[in-house]
């Protein structure tokens, strides 16, 4: 196993510290006054990837320190140690294999001394022929007709991967209709249901536990309606697919174990689209494309695992975000994807980030002296600019963004996307330029406005500038290149958990919110006043029950 360490402890932090202090006050624009070449410098064009880090606050010295620091935190070791399946998910005593999944060399990947490779082939074999036996009619539902709905019943890993890789391609659809519930609350699955014809419907419960307590209760919803509408229990073979890593589990469901898709322990459930949690997306958009968007991310990993640091773009993504938060107090990093398709990019990594990186203490088991993983949020562009932009560009706060657009979209009507992407365009140069007061005193002169009335709004209209911004351009956002991205983002979250010593791939942390809900669950199906808890969480139930009487 590599070794842990303790960032602050290393040369190249000290370095750092003295390299940031040095160069505080200094703006992005001046690097690029120095260096009229920046862009090619501080650019790397992977595939039909074009990502560009010029508009960071970082110059050659800065990246060549962080370059150390990935060093001596041992980056590289600990890469290997994860494709080489080495348990590095120690709270868990689990290996990490998105990997195997998407591994299209012909290498046998060993965990325990055995090859998992077969096993996934396998699934992905029993994914495909399902998958094209429900698009081209030949599974049918249990009154001899074609299905034409889909619905994905899961949470969190088991729903975020795939609703996000799903709406993000919909472009490449069949005529099958792809619906998602998750949320417990009633409402999810009512309104999902209420359209949909019981004799056509093929519901997929994902759930790599297959305890989840929301994807059980929605299940056995779903379970109930199918059966009010006159279908016996043998008919729901036809109907009921699991994805899981629990075979007892899912026979306890009663669903046949033939209509079972396995994965297993060692996939993350954040992590877990490139495995059977994928079923959904193989239904919408043909396994074809399913095999691509596995392929992009198999190019990356390549791309990450044999790339020199200074090119790897993973590994600089993790570094300038580290910069950020690090130096400069950031605490949030903002995902802007100008693709109405991949609206829901942003909420998947914030589960892949916010659940791998939200850890607070390291793998020596001592709390951290220094933050951690960023609060992800995001929204697709240009709604962000008309919405939140404000408090990015004239705020208080620094929010290090994330741009990414396609330079070809699959709906080219008129003029949208040349207006789009000019958006995209000049809001990373107007963050980074910003506006000084002699160009707003200039413009409002040139209209006419008199000297008087431009010294009121002048400091208003004026901006600092020095916002920094990542931009992915893309060619197209294909299946490939959406895998491609992805697993760039997923790596990401892996080096910078290496470099805060913290262990990325367990989740604790969202444990006790459950078993407390379990606990008050009874509760609120009595009549008695409740006085177990705190005043305020007594006083709500009480409230609660009050109001149900
Ligand atoms: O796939 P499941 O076992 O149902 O888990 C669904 C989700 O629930 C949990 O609470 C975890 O925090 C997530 O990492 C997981 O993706």
């Amino acid at each position: 196993m590599f070794p842990a360490i303790n960032f602050t402890t290393t040369t190249a932090y000290k370095k750092l510290q003295a390299h940031f202090g040095f160069h505080k006050e200094r703006s992005i624009k001046s690097l690029f006054e120095t260096d009229p070449d920046r862009a090619i410098h501080f650019g790397v064009v992977f595939n039909e990837i074009y990502f560009d880090f010029a508009k960071n606050n970082v110059d050659n010295e800065t990246i060549a320190l962080l370059l150390s620091l990935a060093k001596e935190c041992k980056v590289a070791e600990a890469i290997e140690a994860m494709f080489a399946a080495e348990k590095i998910n120690a709270t868990e005593d689990r290996a990490v294999l998105h990997t195997a999944l998407r591994n299209k060399s012909n290498n046998p990947v060993l965990l325990d001394g055995k090859d998992v490779m077969p096993e996934i082939k396998a699934v992905q074999g029993k994914m495909k022929s399902f998958s094209n036996a429900v698009i081209n009619g030949e599974h049918k539902g249990y009154t001899n007709k074609n299905i034409t709905d889909v619905v994905n019943i899961g949470i969190g890993g088991s729903d975020l991967g795939p609703v996000m890789a799903y709406e993000s391609l919909k472009a490449y659809r069949n005529h099958l209709n792809i619906h998602f519930v998750s949320n417990i609350d009633g409402t999810h699955i009512a309104e999902t249901l209420k359209p949909l014809n019981p004799e056509t419907t093929l519901f997929l419960v994902a759930s790599k536990t297959f305890t989840t307590q929301e994807t059980m209760t929605n299940a056995n919803t779903a379970r109930n309606w199918f059966l009010k509408s006159g279908a016996k229990e043998t008919d729901i073979a036809k109907h009921f697919a699991a994805l899981s890593t629990n075979k007892e589990g899912v026979t306890k469901f009663g669903i046949d174990p033939n209509n079972m898709f396995v994965f297993w322990d060692w996939v993350g459930g954040r992590y877990s689209l490139w495995s059977a949690i994928g079923l959904s997306i193989c239904l919408g958009i043909g396994y074809d494309n399913y095999d691509q968007l596995l392929q992009g991310a198999y190019e990356t990993d390549v791309h990450f695992r044999n790339t020199a640091f200074d090119k790897n773009i993973p590994v600089l993504q993790a570094l300038i975000g580290f910069w950020y938060m690090q130096f400069y107090g950031a605490a949030t990093h903002a995902i802007f994807p100008y693709d109405q398709y991949m609206h829901r990019f942003a909420a998947y990594f914030q589960q892949a980030d916010m659940e791998s990186n939200g850890k607070h203490m390291d793998r020596n088991g001592a709390s951290v002296t220094y933050n951690t993983g960023p609060v992800i949020w995001g929204e697709p562009g240009t709604n962000g600019q008309h919405a939140f932009y404000q408090l990015i560009h004239q705020g208080t706060r620094l929010i290090p963004c994330d741009f990414i657009a396609p330079a070809i979209s699959h709906n080219p009507i008129g003029q949208h996307h040349p207006i789009l992407l000019s958006n995209f365009f000049a809001q990373t140069e107007a963050l980074m330029n910003g506006k000084t007061a002699e160009q707003v005193s200039k413009e409002m002169m040139d209209d006419g406005v008199s000297e008087t009335d431009i010294k009121k709004v002048l400091p208003y209209r004026t901006f600092e500038g020095n916002r920094p911004t990542n931009s992915f351009l893309l060619k197209k956002i294909t299946p490939k290149n959406l895998g491609s991205l992805i697993a760039l983002y997923e790596h990401k979250i892996f080096v910078q958990g290496i470099i805060w010593n913290i262990y990325s791939f367990d989740q604790w942390g969202v444990e006790l919110g459950k078993q407390l809900a379990k606990a008050i669950l009874p509760e609120l199906e009595n009549e008695k006043e409740i006085d177990t808890h705190d005043s305020s969480t007594n006083a709500l139930i009480n409230k609660y029950k009050d109001w149900r009487k």
